[in-house]
């Protein structure tokens, strides 16, 4: 008997929303249909392309009504590499949807009807990143890949440039490539678990010019490592710091544990807000020094440090906002899970001459707990946790600690809101509602909230 040929599925919609990773969502029967590329207003043919447990897949076959914000994306790999998804929306348009995505999860997560400030926009929205991931692989004829993944695969997209990136970092990893090809370096191959290259990470300092490269290979054993180092000095006399990532795992996480520095320091330093900073390969850094010094001066200023506040800094990384507040506050304490960042932040009160402020490695949760079981007394608190937000024992105990005024930074406003709705309850009210572009061309985007206790 012959198979029945299974019926594609073509719709017309609507975008009437946009989902937490920035594409188009038009209502079908009820259900929400996800569509890549699709700009709010637009109308189009779909074609149903899959279905999760909440919505649909779908696919623009043809655009019926086409947004006056749709634009020409400047990148030849835009429609395959996962690194940015907004480049088909003109700048301003990218920032109305920001906007529009803010205030919708602020009203629909935390049920407040605040109103949200407009988003500060970058000046310059190109070749902003200061850091620089790149994976290798192998095509099948055997030529290197170097570039990004494709969106939400292992599938490395070859990149020439990025738009978004630093230039340096572009041509050093050009020169690596060429520099695998000279000693017959292979790029790691996840499947069959052979091969040394995983990545490359780049960090460049904005405003003292540094470079760091960490090469992460699948074994610490990398023959011919000192010829590579000694080529790339050559090629970019600009690298500071050469070290070697050791990741041996099956994760998609791209450093491990072991370290080796092959040249230089170990680390570089970049100066925000006037202060320097000593960066570590695995400490946390915000990706767009120009927006950071925005972003951290808008969440300083809506602390409203009179000079003699204690002032905890929750999730710290390397004690950035902690050491910048500290120059306007009583005394500071930073908690961060990651110890290579907290010696980093330990260093950085050091060459800042920072006397007033100091550093704890520990789960923030544990920490807040511990905090509030002691009955201490915290004045304002500073709190930029990961993508996924903080849970419920460091709500409760921010609650039991009563800050006068708490400061809410994050890079993904849907757990932000949840976790604001939890302070609301807990008698905070919320007093401003900023959200920062740190990351054009991107769903990404940055919001702080000020909060004040009722
Ligand atoms: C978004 S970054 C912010 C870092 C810093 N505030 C900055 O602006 O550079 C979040 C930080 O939270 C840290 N982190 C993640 N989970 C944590 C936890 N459970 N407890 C404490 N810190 C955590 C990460 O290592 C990272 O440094």
């Amino acid at each position: 008997m012959k198979k029945k040929k299974k019926q594609t599925q073509m719709i017309q919609g609507k975008c009437i929303n946009s989902s937490d990773r920035g594409m188009g969502i038009v209502k079908w029967k009820h259900n929400d249909v996800y569509v890549p590329n699709l700009i709010f207003g637009e109308e189009a043919k779909i074609k149903i392309t899959g279905k999760s447990k909440s919505h649909y897949f779908g696919e623009i076959v043809s655009i019926i009504k086409e947004s006056p914000l749709r634009t020409k994306p400047g990148c030849a790999i835009y429609d395959r590499c996962g690194g940015c998804q907004l480049m088909h929306v003109s700048y301003e348009g990218q920032l109305k949807e920001k906007q529009r995505y803010v205030l919708d999860v602020m009203k629909t997560i935390a049920k407040h009807n605040v109103t949200v400030d407009d988003i500060i926009p970058m000046k310059d929205p190109y070749r902003y990143r200061n850091k620089i991931q790149v994976a290798f692989s192998s095509n099948k004829k055997g030529d290197i890949v170097a570039g990004f993944y494709e969106e939400n695969t292992h599938k490395v997209v070859q990149m020439e440039t990025c738009h978004i990136q630093d230039k340096i970092a572009d041509a050093i990893v050009g020169s690596f490539k060429e520099i695998m090809k000279q000693y017959k370096i292979r790029p790691y191959d996840e499947d069959k678990r052979v091969g040394l290259i995983r990545h490359i990470l780049i960090r460049r300092g904005f405003h003292t010019d540094q470079t760091m490269v960490v090469i992460v290979t699948s074994s610490n054993k990398f023959p011919g490592r000192n010829n590579v180092v000694k080529a790339l000095r050559n090629k970019h006399p600009e690298i500071d710091t050469i070290i070697q990532n050791t990741n041996p795992r099956k994760t998609s996480i791209v450093l491990g544990e072991q370290e080796r520095v092959l040249f230089g320091k170990g680390y570089i330093v970049d100066v925000l807000c006037g202060m320097k900073f000593k960066i570590s390969p695995k400490s946390f850094y915000q990706v767009n020094p120009v927006q950071t010094e925005t972003l951290y001066n808008k969440a300083i200023d809506l602390a409203n440090l009179k000079g003699n506040e204690r002032v905890l800094d929750a999730y710290c990384g390397i004690g950035t906002i902690g050491l910048i507040a500290s120059r306007k506050a009583g005394n500071v304490i930073g908690v961060e899970v990651n110890k290579d960042a907290i010696q980093d932040a330990i260093g950085n009160a050091k060459i800042n001459n920072v006397k007033n402020v100091r550093f704890f490695t520990a789960d923030a949760s544990v920490f807040m707990v511990e905090l509030s079981n002691n009955n201490e007394k915290i004045d304002v608190v500073f709190l930029d946790p990961p993508r996924s937000g903080c849970d419920e024992r460091f709500l409760k105990s921010l609650i039991k600690l009563k800050p006068k005024r708490v400061v809410y930074i994050s890079c993904d406003p849907k757990t932000q809101a949840r976790d604001l709705s939890h302070l609301i309850k807990g008698g905070y009210k919320v007093n401003k509602i900023q959200p920062v572009d740190m990351f054009p061309h991107t769903h990404h985007v940055e919001c702080i909230v000020s909060l004040e206790k009722e």
